[in-house]
């Protein structure tokens, strides 16, 4: 964002951004160029800082959009995006602020009334925001957290300051809700270096010694063994940190073969029994040679298969990848900050970046958390699936990144000269509930699949027209799509709900995860269909208009 005496703002999207050439055809595709200069003059017209944050947004969306939600933004410039999802919408505005706060910082007078404007209105579109699209947790008053309280108190003791305390929240376990009235740029918690887990603290024990000489060891498993008998240690700097841990986990890694089996015809029971294997493949290499070989450091009641899991699930549900100050990324365990619980729609966006000044990790307010609310961190940009089998929950409401990958060959797909083939090498769908446009030639499908899917079946096709030949190929392409998600649901026979009651924990969410996975696939073979109707009326125009003719 640039500043000049106008009082204008220039978005640009850096030539090093990764999807540089998609997010500039996109940005096009709207009628705006990858560096844009927006004027915030200001005219009696009312509504014009409306308009003019409208602009701003719009770009700021594509330029924050990540390669998922590239892949599934709407290229149609008819289609007006509300947003493309909560992490994006929270991104841009937040980038905004941020750059009328350095246009603050540096300009004169003259213009300071008007950028304060621009950044409260800003700041208002985030709290709505918050407000519309979270789903707030609710604390259960019942539960007493002593023990979580003792942690903080530790904490604090060592250096870390928090404005917000542990609660039960329904259906979460713990969580962290604020002590006050928290707003966007606030730290809700920070804490020092000296309290993370990492590798760094354990480079002087014997285990590092012996651990460290095994070929291929990485740090993240010698850690996941320091912590295994670091739970059990009494003199550990940790004792009251692993003293608050669950003692069991219940991701998807211990799924029952009940639980496992009614994921039958989703692609979750291939993930979870591959990542078991290998888990059980690494544990085998370790054990019980470890044991064997070195007794006292490696116990065999500590270093069991199902200890084993447990420290697994430990670091999957709660490790964080944090850049230290010497610009190293480390896999840590952050006390106080693992009980902050995961939200599509998060209150802190940012948290994996030491600050030097203060050799402390701050966890900043991307959008106000009241009194009482709950707040929440975004774990990152994760599957349903991924979010089951690693930290064993679904997220409550629509998650933009839940995908059905869809296994197609490029190599009947010909590059014509000057018809340049999609660069997109997977394809994918999603709940067609989550497009805005299910007009002719997009039916709330994505648009590189349905672009892969027409060259392969007419190479030479440029346009979208409502020509004869190109409507029958459309025909072609949803009849061929609403098959294979016809198909699918066949695969994923439908669960009765009458008896969940009686279901164990596993169970239910393997049932929630099939029937998220059959709407999906249903609301596909819907849009196929409605599509394929709109697409035989355009075609029957057609053949009338060549009988008239
Ligand atoms: C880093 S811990 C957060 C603290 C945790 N709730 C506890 O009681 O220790 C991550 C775990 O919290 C739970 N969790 C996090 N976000 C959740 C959410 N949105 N819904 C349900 N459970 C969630 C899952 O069990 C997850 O593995």
């Amino acid at each position: 964002m640039d500043y000049d005496e106008e009082c204008s703002i220039v978005l640009e999207l850096s030539e090093k951004d990764p999807f540089f050439d998609k997010k500039k055809k996109l940005l096009q595709s709207k009628g705006f160029s990858p560096k844009e200069r927006i004027y915030l003059k200001s005219c009696s017209k009312p509504g014009w800082m409306n308009a003019t944050v409208e602009v701003l947004l719009q770009i700021a969306r594509i330029i924050q959009l990540n390669e998922l939600e590239l892949y599934f933004a709407e290229d149609d410039v008819c289609a007006s995006v509300e947003f493309y999802s909560s992490r994006n919408e929270l991104e841009a505005l937040n980038s905004i602020v941020l750059f009328t706060d350095i246009s603050l910082s540096i300009c004169s007078d003259l213009h300071t009334n008007l950028l304060q404007r621009l950044r409260q209105t800003i700041l208002d579109l985030i709290s709505d925001f918050g407000d519309k699209n979270s789903v707030k947790g609710t604390v259960e008053k019942e539960h007493r957290c002593d023990q979580e309280e003792g942690l903080i108190e530790w904490g604090e003791n060592n250096g870390v300051t928090t404005q917000l305390k542990i609660a039960y929240i329904e259906g979460a376990g713990r969580g962290a809700i604020a002590r006050k009235d928290l707003k966007v740029g606030d730290i809700a918690l920070e804490i020092p270096v000296s309290i993370i887990i990492s590798e760094e603290l354990l480079r002087e024990t014997d285990m590092y010694g012996i651990l460290k000489e095994i070929d291929g060891i990485s740090s993240e498993t010698i850690l996941l063994l320091w912590s295994m008998k670091e739970k059990y240690n009494c003199d550990s700097k940790f004792k009251i940190y692993f003293d608050t841990l669950p003692e069991k986990f219940n991701t998807g890694l211990s799924f029952s073969i009940e639980a496992i089996t009614m994921l039958d015809g989703t692609l979750l029971l291939e993930e979870i029994m591959q990542a078991r294997q290998h888990l059980h493949a690494q544990y085998d290499e370790l054990f019980p040679v470890l044991s064997n070989n070195f007794p006292d450091i490696f116990p065999p009641e500590l270093y069991t298969w199902e200890k084993f899991l447990w420290a697994c699930e430990l670091w999957y549900t709660n490790s964080m990848k944090i850049m230290y100050s010497d610009g190293k990324l480390r896999t840590c365990l952050i006390p106080i900050a693992g009980f902050l619980n995961h939200s599509l729609c998060p209150h802190v966006l940012h948290y994996g970046k030491v600050d030097p000044a203060t050799n402390s990790l701050k966890f900043c307010l991307s959008r106000p958390c009241r009194y009482g609310e709950e707040c929440c961190l975004s774990y990152g940009s994760f599957s349903s699936s991924h979010l089951l089998t690693f930290y064993g929950f679904l997220p409550q409401g629509d998650n933009p990144y839940d995908v059905i990958p869809l296994d197609i060959d490029d190599s009947d797909v010909d590059s014509i000269e000057d018809i340049p083939v999609s660069s997109w090498t997977t394809h994918m769908v999603r709940g067609t509930w989550l497009s805005k446009n299910h007009n002719i030639f997009y039916y709330g499908l994505p648009s590189p699949l349905l672009d892969n899917l027409r060259r392969s079946r007419s190479p030479m096709l440029r346009t979208k027209t409502f020509l004869q030949g190109s409507l029958e190929t459309e025909l072609e392409v949803l009849d061929n799509l609403k098959n294979i998600f016809d198909d699918m649901m066949h695969c994923m026979d439908e669960i009765d709900l009458d008896d969940r009651e009686n279901c164990s924990w596993d169970e239910n969410l393997a049932m929630d995860f099939k029937n998220l996975q059959r709407r999906i696939a249903h609301s596909v073979s819907t849009s196929c269909q409605t599509g394929m109707e709109m697409l035989k009326n355009e075609l029957y125009k057609c053949m009338a208009e060549d009988i008239q003719g």
